[in-house]
């Protein structure tokens, strides 16, 4: 049985030899070193889950040495073996991340139980770790609603290329989702835990936009009391993000251009150049080829910035997606009022049934606006005609009722698949399990797989 791979880093040979013969007998995998450099070597080959570290090594055997070491060895927990007189030392040491120390000679009754409850740590932190990193990973995906197949299209690239590093320039219409999609790409990259910046180009004046990007120094202008670091330095180490990127003015895409090619820029006023590593998403509703052609927007920023086009389309074009954005937005309205709202059949029907030409931003704020003057818990048409007195007279209602409800039928269906789909690839094709996942009878299970076609 092996409970766990243990590098032991100790100059005295007879004490290599006896410890990892102890260790050995508890069970451990054992591989010993002299010194730090052989440690090293070590460790490009033994993935060590712990490591016991003798301070005083060869050549210099001076333990600040070794100290220096530590930040490349704490991936995992490092045990530090003193002798007496170095107490300080191992202070030292657990203050720079070691997870504790044991005295010389060492009580192999002690050292087993030190070494036990650190990998026990050790594992329940990996485990926190991985649990976290899935986690965000569905969230930041739930997050996007959508059963369509364009919103089913959109998830799949965004869980391709979020790990990668390459630039995205996400267009579409006003209020489709461009920002969710450039949140969702972050959240689920290798930067998920740096900052995510977003600037937008066209709300920032012109003549000030360089020094929020770029930052200013001390008397770089009047007002400039003190150094301040601009956005792009604040997004370093993660994303950022450049909406409405078509709007940003000719002087200032040379500049930004400049940065994206040397990675590197100078603050407003200052001598000194700052080197930055972020990943670009830009975001436009404009037709960037076009405002090119018109000389309003850089050719070779264009090709920069470009990368991987991801387009958000228009709620019209997904209407099957109204139902379940409308369920979401309720829910997030239920938490924020503290009470449980629903729409009544012909006020889900007119939500259905009507244009939004501002795509879900126009969708959301409708829903808002309708829920605040409602009373109790169920929007009605009662309620929508307050704010849109055009709404439906009884006919139009109950034509719009059918179509509506059709649609809610559809969309249902849909997302149906989807979880059925979803639930048996987790379960690797077992039924059982995956109706358990589904809150489903077995026989109900079956009857939806048969319903829907999905035997394989
Ligand atoms: N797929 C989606 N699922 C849930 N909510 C969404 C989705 N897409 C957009 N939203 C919501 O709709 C609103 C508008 O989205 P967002 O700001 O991302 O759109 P946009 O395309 O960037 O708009 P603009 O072009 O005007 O900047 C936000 O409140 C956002 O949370």
């Amino acid at each position: 049985m092996n409970k766990g791979r243990i590098l032991l880093i100790d100059d005295e040979p007879a004490f290599r030899q006896l410890a990892q013969s102890w260790l050995q007998n508890s069970g451990y995998q054992v591989v010993t070193a002299a010194d730090l450099t052989v440690a090293r070597q070590q460790l490009q080959q033994f993935d060590a889950d712990l490591i016991l570290l003798d301070l005083s090594l060869p050549p210099e055997f001076n333990p600040q040495h070794t100290l220096q070491a530590l930040p490349e060895l704490i991936s995992r927990p490092v045990i530090i073996l003193t002798g007496h007189a170095e107490r300080q030392l191992a202070l030292d040491a657990i203050a720079l991340g070691a997870w504790d120390f044991i005295a010389k000679p060492v009580d192999p009754d002690l050292l087993a139980v030190v070494i036990k409850r650190a990998l026990g740590k050790h594992q329940l932190e990996q485990e926190l770790s991985q649990l976290k990193q899935q986690r965000q990973a569905s969230t930041a995906v739930q997050r996007l609603i959508g059963v369509s197949p364009a919103m089913e299209a959109m998830r799949t690239l965004i869980q391709r290329i979020a790990p990668t590093d390459v630039r995205v320039l996400v267009t579409g219409p006003s209020g489709t989702g461009k920002e969710v999609v450039s949140r969702a790409l972050h959240e689920l990259s290798r930067r998920a835990e740096q900052a995510f910046v977003s600037v937008h180009c066209g709300a920032i004046p012109a003549d000030l936009l360089e020094s929020e990007l770029f930052g200013y120094v001390k008397g770089a202008f009047t007002g400039a009391d003190k150094d301040r670091p601009g956005l792009l330095k604040l997004a370093d180490g993660g994303t950022l993000f450049l909406d409405e990127i078509g709007e940003m003015p000719l002087p200032m895409q040379v500049k930004l251009l400049r940065v994206l090619q040397e990675g590197t820029f100078f603050p407003v006023g200052g001598r000194e150049q700052q080197k930055i590593d972020l990943r670009l998403i830009s975001a436009t509703n404009a037709n960037l080829p076009q405002l090119v052609q018109k000389g309003l927007f850089r050719e070779d920023l264009y090709y920069r910035i470009k990368g991987i086009t991801l387009e958000t389309v228009a709620l019209s074009s997904r209407s099957q997606d109204i139902p379940l954005l409308l369920q979401f937005f309720l829910e997030q309205l239920s938490q924020q009022q503290g009470q449980r709202l629903k729409l009544d059949s012909t006020a889900l029907s007119w939500f259905l049934q009507r244009d939004w030409p501002g795509n879900i931003r126009e969708l959301k704020n409708t829903l808002e606006s309708v829920a605040a003057v409602a009373q109790g818990g169920v929007i009605s048409m009662a309620d929508i005609s307050l704010l849109h007195p055009e709404a439906g007279s009884a006919g139009t209602t109950q034509a719009v009722t059918e179509a509506g409800l059709q649609l809610l039928d559809q969309a249902v269906q849909q997302l149906e698949i989807r979880m059925i789909k979803q639930a048996l690839e987790q379960c690797n094709g077992n039924k059982s399990q995956a109706a358990r996942q589904l809150g489903l009878s077995r026989q109900g299970l079956l009857k939806k797989i048969d319903r829907y076609q999905l035997a394989d």
